[in-house]
């Protein structure tokens, strides 16, 4: 059976903090709550230590004659009152059981979504997404009733050892000899339960990691046949949970059945010798009535001692897996932008800047030196794997420069406030990523306060309003999961829209390497050029037309700059872009284009 990945797990585990103080700073924000509920909880069971020692004052009045009506009322009383009490002390504690994990989930979320860059990509979001969900819920009841039971149950058994000493000194030996066994016993049982509890949660975290995986790329899955073998591997992660699951259950029944057969032998024992001890006339029967009654009434808190330090383990162990994530890097989004950005556009600048994605790897980019002032058109071009997209990584500060620094408008973007950074940016990745929801949504999630004008403006200039008029619900119209619902290059027209509703200083387009059609392709082309007449654009670019366009075209080459100048100075002095624009690497303008600029053979370059 395979374990869960552990390497994941790995990565996760950064800094073991004791679980039990993380418990106690989740719930100390309730802790008038947890007190009030806990209070209650115990004054509903400090009745029931009453009702065995009333039960012995009747006995007594009957032996002697008195009358008994007035003692079973106030039984009576006594007994619906501890229940009244008890429900509302029940019902405080779940209530409060519900604000922590809610605490809890609002955290986690804030340092899910504020995770860096960098972290999510060696994690798998659908582990996380099993830690927010999941793991939480197991807080519930731990944060707060395993909590209090534990303190009232333990009170309880102490107040009702107090008693039965003062019954019986020698019975009470006997119970305290059980008391004693059931606490070895739990020793040896709750720590398998937290392991078991553990691992159960982290085969969960690894079916939400599978699942995640196999919806991300749905199509390819069934293009490849592949489901039997995923859906084998789903039931792997299901069974491991399950034996785990099995696990805990076998341990838990187990430790509850001891602890209760020791109750019962000690019950017996208590029988037998305080059955000598009356015979013998050193014991009354009433007082051995109230001291079995007390062991009787004893099994309760002795039984919710252990059932509250076994879900002690499982929240135990779900604050680990919880604490793992909140230990990972956040960003700080800094200040929020009080003001709007200036409406010049920007200036980028990147001085000898090395950067590898982790320690562990090789460096991407060795020294890269290039500046980009607005207005205009910079192309970056090179082959595939030179690092690129990773310059624009490091522009939007997903990433920080190994060495060297990454300016805008003169000032090191590690300086900037993040947000108000990205602010300022509007930028299309590669594969143009839209989310689940409306057209709306997605056009407005980078500039929520665009007025309807500029959303009709942009819909014009992305070329989108035939998709707006073809879909039945128009810009309310949800798109579908990733955006499935549209095609690839309208999804493209989408990203780009949503860049331009920013109304950036800086626009940075990754271009799409896949072929568009030529009136889409140009027009996209139109969109980026008249957006370079006021703002700084830099493209990835992957057309010869786009790079034919630029004002400025730099050269990448296996991290480095190797050039930078016009297309015809490139063409005339560099090897490298020649082969590119020559069509090797770049792509040709696709056919059907007016442009006879952009024909993709070296003749038509060097005129
Ligand atoms: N998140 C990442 N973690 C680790 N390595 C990465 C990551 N993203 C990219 N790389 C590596 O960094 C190098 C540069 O990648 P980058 O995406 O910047 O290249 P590119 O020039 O944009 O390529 P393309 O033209 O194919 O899009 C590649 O070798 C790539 O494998």
């Amino acid at each position: 059976m395979p374990r869960p990945d552990t390497e994941h797990q790995e990565l996760l585990r950064k800094a073991p903090r004791a679980p039990l103080r993380r418990l106690w700073e989740y719930a100390r924000p309730h802790w008038r709550a947890l007190v009030a509920g806990g209070v209650l909880t115990f004054l509903g069971g400090i009745t029931g230590l009453v009702q065995p020692l009333m039960a012995k004052y009747v006995i007594d009045a009957l032996g002697s004659g008195a009358s008994v009506s007035g003692p079973i009322l106030v039984l009576l009383g006594v007994v619906l009152a501890g229940a009244v009490i008890g429900a509302l002390g029940a019902f405080v504690l779940e209530r409060t059981g519900q604000s922590v994990v809610l605490g809890v989930r609002r955290t986690l979320v804030g340092r899910l979504v504020r995770l860096r860059v960098g972290e999510l990509d060696r994690l798998k979001p659908g582990d996380l997404v099993s830690r927010l969900t999941a793991d939480t819920t197991l807080l519930r009841s731990v944060a707060t009733s395993g909590i209090t039971n534990l303190f009232t149950s333990a009170v309880l058994l102490v107040g009702g050892i107090v008693v039965m000493g003062v019954l019986s000194p020698l019975l009470l030996l006997i119970t305290l000899g059980m008391v004693v066994l059931v606490g070895l016993l739990m020793g040896i049982v709750l720590p398998r339960i937290g392991r078991a509890t553990q691992a159960a949660q982290a085969s969960l975290g690894e079916m939400g990691s599978l699942l995640e995986r196999i919806f991300g790329a749905f199509r390819t899955v069934k293009a490849s046949s592949a489901e039997r073998a995923e859906i084998a591997r789903l039931d792997e992660s299901a069974v491991e949970s399950w034996r785990r699951g099995v696990s805990v259950a076998g341990w838990t029944a187990l430790s509850g059945t001891l602890s209760m057969l020791t109750v019962n032998t000690s019950f017996l024992v208590v029988l037998g010798v305080g059955g000598g001890m009356v015979a013998a006339g050193t014991m009354s029967v009433s007082t051995l009535i109230a001291f079995l009654l007390l062991l009787f009434y004893l099994m309760e808190p002795i039984s919710t001692l252990v059932q509250s330090a076994t879900e002690l383990q499982t929240g135990l162990a779900a604050i680990r897996r919880i604490d793992e994530v909140t230990d990972l890097d956040q960003e700080d989004p800094g200040r929020a932008p009080t003001e709007p950005a200036s409406p010049r556009p920007a200036d980028v600048s990147l001085t000898d800047v090395t950067f590898r994605y982790h320690p562990d790897l090789p460096l991407v980019h060795h020294g890269v030196s290039f500046a980009a002032s607005g207005p205009g058109l910079t192309a970056l071009v090179g082959p595939s794997g030179s690092g690129k997209t990773t310059v624009f990584s490091l522009i939007e500060r997903f990433y920080d420069a190994t060495t060297g620094t990454v300016r805008l408008d003169g000032t090191d973007v590690r300086d900037w406030p993040l947000e108000e950074l990205r602010s300022q940016i509007g930028y299309v990745e590669q594969d143009a990523p839209v989310l689940d929801g409306t057209l709306r949504t997605n056009l407005t999630m980078a500039a929520p306060n665009a007025t309807e004008e500029q959303i009709q403006e942009v819909i014009r200039t992305a070329r989108l309003t035939d998709l707006v008029r073809r879909l039945p619900g128009g810009l309310e119209n949800p798109i579908g999961h990733r955006g499935v619902t549209i095609s690839g290059g309208e999804r493209q027209r989408v990203a780009i829209a949503r860049a331009l509703l920013r109304r950036p200083r800086l626009l940075l387009m990754d271009e799409a390497t896949s072929q568009l059609d030529a009136a889409n392709e140009g027009a996209l082309r139109e969109v980026m050029l008249a957006a370079a007449r006021d703002t700084t654009v830099i493209v990835v670019a992957h057309r010869l037309s786009t790079v034919t366009s630029a004002e400025r075209i730099v050269v990448l080459e296996t991290g480095r700059v190797r050039a930078v100048g016009t297309h015809a100075e490139l063409v005339e002095h560099d090897s490298l872009y020649r082969d590119l624009a020559a069509g090797q690497l770049l792509a040709p303008e696709p056919a059907g284009t007016d442009d006879s600029r952009e024909e993709p053979t070296v003749v038509s370059l060097r005129e």
